[in-house]
């Protein structure tokens, strides 16, 4: 029993309940209490131990103490087994509380993947595509997978070697002999055994270091692979994906792969070899034990199965809870200003206090279903433990097994349930990994409909900037029914502004997609200057032809000088101050401390509604594009930030084909051409006065909004007044 502790205490372990028990039951000081650290609390222990065997030396043995000794051997092998089987049973389990913890995280990726899904998934898994990843890496796996072989191979050899030195050390306790044979005689198996030790230590440094390599290395090739292809993806994919998910695929699911590569690589050879070799040395040790071991096996695999899915299922739900308390919190934060102006902080707070309460007591249930699960599988694993013991015991009382063979018995045995119990872990590794890896490839497979590259340039001299519709209709991909433009006919001249208006809804801002390619028609052509923009490279047309200045434009989280070469990054701090400059927006940001190196804040938000869309008319027009279109450019502004970016824009439009969506009809009145539009078909064209002349749809358009402007007008200054008054009626009369 000491020597078993003081085994336990050589391992670093006083933690199993065998040698917590142990502790119990001998009459030593308490060791350490709660505030004593790890390796005082073993110093101190194998201190007590120690002293308690020297000052308790049983007395010297009979002659042939084996039979003699068979009880106190058998004392030992329960020991041993006791610490055996908790040390298995807590490994299963702290394996499988990882799992669920594992899974927990992954079930924010993964809500939707089911059973079935996962069968899908495995059926569609494109292992070509996960060879490719690999192959680059061949050689480095190689020497992974044949490093964990080796550390499966010690594992299986360790127990003989230490039941050799069981059997040794036997020898010492039970008679009297001088120190220096001791030393002598222990110091072959046990530097074998260190040796052993080494190498293990020496091959589990290199297979872990070998496939960590390749884990990142294969995760970063393949987010950078997934990014790319999410980028050059049509628009009409962002309006069918949520970024969220795109986001998570991009993290979460890779992640989730490079894990499970990982574990399953390392663990699922290891484990396999491990329980083959196990097995057989099992066999080859005590075949009676290994029978009655291995009989029970099926028995407790089917038990923690049974126990596992349950607990897999609260699991997956627990997850499913979690990740919804995370949306709530998501949603909320991101939308802060939105939550603000809204007063619905406390509103947020209470839904996020329930959906928390709600993934804690389903988290408590789980830890409730772990909870019985520990306790059942301690006592059944220990029940048989217990019946091997008593055969292991009989079999030494009749002197059919020595206490060394019982010890390397019960070591290789600890080894095939660890592999056992790892195996439905494995499994669930394996189906996570391939579901997040099928995630991940999924998107890599999909081609745009769009090439980026591919397409026409017409050469600057004969780039004029005319933009012909010829009875172009279209839908969006997301709703093919729905027909937002029929038959629609325009010409836009070079250097003429057309714009566009209509009722909210009526296509406007889908001609200006249509122009920037993000969709393509379906009927009908849009030519550039003759040339079918279907057959013009996109990215030429977007970097060289057009500039495009949205509704609420977004600036990127830097400077402002980087934000406005965005359009241009090769251009020259000249060429930003000039665009700068034509944009109204140099005297602002010069008057700014830092300049231009001013950092704008995430999308901008350290900046007005009126500096933002001139810092994106600067960058537009870095591009000096031969066609300009704005979207509403200025329909989010106040009166004075609208009359100085309608200023950027009059220097803007110069000499350019411009396309402009307006809602503020004021600002088209100079319009070469306005286009009145109603559900997607063109009603009324003209300049502003031959359309009021007609009394249209433009006319009722115009007068709708002057009506909206009095109100606009009445209702603030009405609102002025209104804090006027209670300003004077708070100040002390008299
Ligand atoms: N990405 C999209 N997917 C599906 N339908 C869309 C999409 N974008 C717009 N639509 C629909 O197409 C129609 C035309 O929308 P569009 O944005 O072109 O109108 P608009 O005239 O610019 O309106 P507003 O003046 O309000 O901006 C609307 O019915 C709208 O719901």
């Amino acid at each position: 029993m000491l020597r078993l502790l003081l085994y336990n205490c050589s391992r670093g372990d006083l933690s199993t309940s065998t040698s917590r028990h142990l502790l119990q039951q001998l009459p030593l000081p308490r060791i350490g209490g709660p505030s004593q650290t790890g390796t005082s609390r073993l110093q101190n222990a194998t201190r007590l131990i120690r002293q308690h065997m020297t000052t308790s030396r049983p007395p010297p043995p009979p002659a042939n103490p084996a039979p003699a000794n068979a009880s106190r051997l058998l004392q030992t092998c329960r020991a041993l087994f006791w610490a055996g089987g908790s040390l298995t049973i807590g490994m299963g389990l702290r394996n499988w509380t990882a799992h669920c913890e594992g899974n927990r995280l992954a079930g924010y990726n993964h809500s939707k993947s089911d059973a079935a899904n996962d069968t899908e998934v495995e059926q569609k898994f494109d292992w070509q595509r996960l060879w490719g990843y690999l192959e680059p890496h061949l050689w480095e796996l190689i020497g992974a997978v044949f490093a964990a072989l080796i550390v499966a191979y010690i594992n299986i050899r360790i127990p003989n070697m230490l039941g050799d030195l069981v059997n040794m050390l036997a020898r010492y306790a039970n008679t009297f002999v001088t120190n220096n044979s001791f030393v002598k005689d222990v110091s072959k198996p046990a530097s074998n055994l260190l040796s052993l030790y080494m190498l293990q230590s020496g091959f589990t440094f290199m297979y872990i270091y070998l496939l960590s390599r390749i884990g990142e290395q294969m995760a970063a090739k393949m987010r950078q692979d997934l990014f790319k292809q999410i980028v050059l993806q049509d628009i009409a994919f962002f309006d069918e994906n949520r970024t969220g998910e795109l986001v998570n695929r991009l993290t979460a699911d890779v992640q989730d792969f490079k894990t499970s590569f990982k574990q399953f690589v390392a663990q699922g050879l290891r484990s396999t070899a491990q329980l083959l070799g196990g097995s057989i040395s099992l066999f080859m040790i005590s075949p009676h034990m290994a029978a009655i071991a291995l009989a029970s096996v099926p028995c407790v695999v089917m038990f923690m199965s049974y126990l596992g899915r349950k607990l897999r299922a609260l699991s997956k739900s627990s997850q499913a809870q979690a990740e919804r308390a995370t949306g709530v919190c998501e949603e909320a934060l991101s939308n802060i200003r939105t939550v603000r102006s809204s007063a619905c902080e406390y509103r947020e707070m209470q839904l996020f206090e329930a959906e928390t309460n709600e993934a804690a007591r389903l988290a408590q249930d789980l830890g409730y279903g772990i909870a019985i699960f520990q306790g059942l599988t301690n006592f059944f694993l220990n029940t048989l433990v217990l019946s091997t013991l008593f055969m292991g015991g009989h079999l030494m009382s009749t002197e059919s097994l020595t206490p060394g063979s019982l010890m390397a018995f019960l070591v290789a045995s600890q080894g095939v349930q660890r592999s056992l119990s790892q195996g439905s872990i494995l499994l669930g590794t394996m189906i996570r990994g391939m579901t997040a890896g099928s995630r991940v490839f999924e998107f890599l497979s999909l081609q745009p409909q769009v090439e980026l590259l591919r397409g026409y340039i017409i050469p600057q001299e004969r780039l004029h900037g005319e933009i012909r519709f010829e009875n172009v209709s279209f839908a969006y991909p997301m709703r093919p029914d729905q027909m937002v433009l029929k038959d629609f006919s325009l010409t836009l001249r070079p250097g003429q502004t057309v714009a566009l208006v209509g009722a909210s809804g009526s296509g406007k801002s889908t001609i200006a997609s249509l122009v920037e390619r993000f969709y393509e028609p379906s009927g009908g052509n849009i030519k550039l200057d003759g040339y079918k923009l279907s057959d013009i490279s996109p990215y030429w047309l977007r970097s060289h032809v057009l500039g495009f200045i949205e509704q609420q434009p977004v600036l990127f989280g830097t400077t402002i000088l980087e934000n406005i070469r965005y359009g241009r990054p090769d251009a020259t701090v000249e060429d930003v101050h000039d665009a700068s400059k034509l944009s109204q927006s140099h005297d602002f940001v010069e008057a700014l401390p830092e300049g231009y190196g001013t950092h704008v804040g995430e999308r901008g938000t350290q900046l007005s509604g009126g500096q933002r869309q001139r810092i994106a008319i600067a960058r537009a027009l870095l591009k000096n594009p031969r066609i300009l279109i704005l979207d509403e450019a200025t329909s989010a502004l106040d009166a004075t930030s609208e009359s100085e970016v309608q200023k950027a824009l009059d220097k803007a439009v110069q000499n350019r084909t411009t396309l402009v969506i307006a809602h503020r009809l004021s600002t088209i009145r100079k319009a070469d051409l306005i286009v009145v539009l109603d559900q997607g078909r063109i009603v009324e064209t003209g300049k502003h006065e031959e359309l009021m002349a007609k009394r249209g749809l433009y006319y009722e358009l115009v007068r709708q909004q002057e009506r909206r402007d009095i109100q606009e007008h009445v209702q603030a200054v009405e609102e002025a007044a209104a804090t006027k008054s209670a300003t004077h009626s708070s100040l002390p009369q008299g």
